[in-house]
């Protein structure tokens, strides 16, 4: 997608992602975006507005913290974030999830796009009780081997930049995640889904290059900000040796 990669998300071993349609309090955010994360993610499968983005955005930038925006909604694109992820769904049964919204983007935006800031991402979906899940109608029943066949085929033929490995609002199955890890050559796995504490945090990091924590930051915001140094003194199959 883009010529000169930016080395930014190569850097990301802990994120949160931040939801614009839920509430989060100021000293809250404060402790999120303090953590010691790398990133803040700001995304969501539903519910989100150009007005709740830019309100969130504004507030975050008050840190010295890596911002991505992950466009799941055209309408709510604000400019000033420092990246754009792409998601692409491998496992939905609606091709319009894997490249048609993308293709409409292009068609209507195409010249105004800032193509060296946009980073696509292969969406593995597989908690069958996320919005996400719902919404673009994804094969959640993949067993390890056909995960791991999605994950080869968009790392290898795709070239795709980012496999992300999506069980939000459940914790996955490690060893299905080992084995998409053992399929990538190029692309960087992140795993996203149920990390409440440092010990699933720690789980995660073992297998994945970088580990996404949304939902406990609204729920137990210890348990949040005790993943950040687990997966940050957390060994990694893949760039931990
Ligand atoms: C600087 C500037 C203004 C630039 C604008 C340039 C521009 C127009 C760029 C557009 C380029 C482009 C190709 C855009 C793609 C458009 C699009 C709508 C693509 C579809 C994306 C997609 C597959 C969305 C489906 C949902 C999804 C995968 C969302 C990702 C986030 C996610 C899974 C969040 C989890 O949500 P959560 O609510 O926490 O979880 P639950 O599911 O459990 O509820
Ligand atoms: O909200 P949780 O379950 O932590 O999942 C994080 C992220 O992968 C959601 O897109
Ligand atoms: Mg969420």
């Amino acid at each position: 997608m883009r010529s000169m990669p930016l080395p930014m998300e190569n850097s990301w071993r802990h994120v949160f992602k931040l939801d614009p349609d839920r509430i989060i309090g100021e000293q809250e955010l404060e402790a999120v975006c303090t953590s010691g994360s790398d990133a803040i993610i700001i995304g969501g499968s539903s519910g989100v507005t150009y007005e709740n983005t830019e309100a969130l955005l504004e507030r975050i930038r008050r840190f010295k913290i890596d911002c991505a925006l992950e466009v799941s909604e055209l309408d709510a694109i604000v400019s000033g974030f420092d990246l754009y992820l792409i998601p692409m769904v491998l496992n939905t049964k609606r091709p319009e999830w894997l490249i048609g919204h993308h293709a409409r983007a292009i068609e209507k935006y195409g010249p105004f796009i800032p193509w060296d800031r946009l980073v696509s991402e292969g969406y593995i979906v597989l908690n069958p009780e996320a919005t996400v899940a719902r919404i673009t109608e994804a094969d959640t029943s993949l067993d390890a081997a056909a995960a791991a066949g999605y994950a080869g085929a968009a790392d290898k033929l795709m070239q795709l930049p980012i496999i992300y490995v999506e069980y939000s609002g459940r914790f996955g199955v490690m060893e299905l995640v080992g084995e998409v890890r053992r399929q990538l050559t190029q692309a960087r796995l992140f795993y996203g889904g149920g990390i409440t504490n440092a010990e699933t945090a720690r789980q995660a990091a073992a297998v994945s290059d970088t580990v996404v924590v949304g939902n406990v930051i609204y729920s137990d915001l210890a348990g949040a900000l005790a993943t950040v140094e687990a997966v940050k003194g957390a060994r990694s199959s893949s760039i931990g040796g």
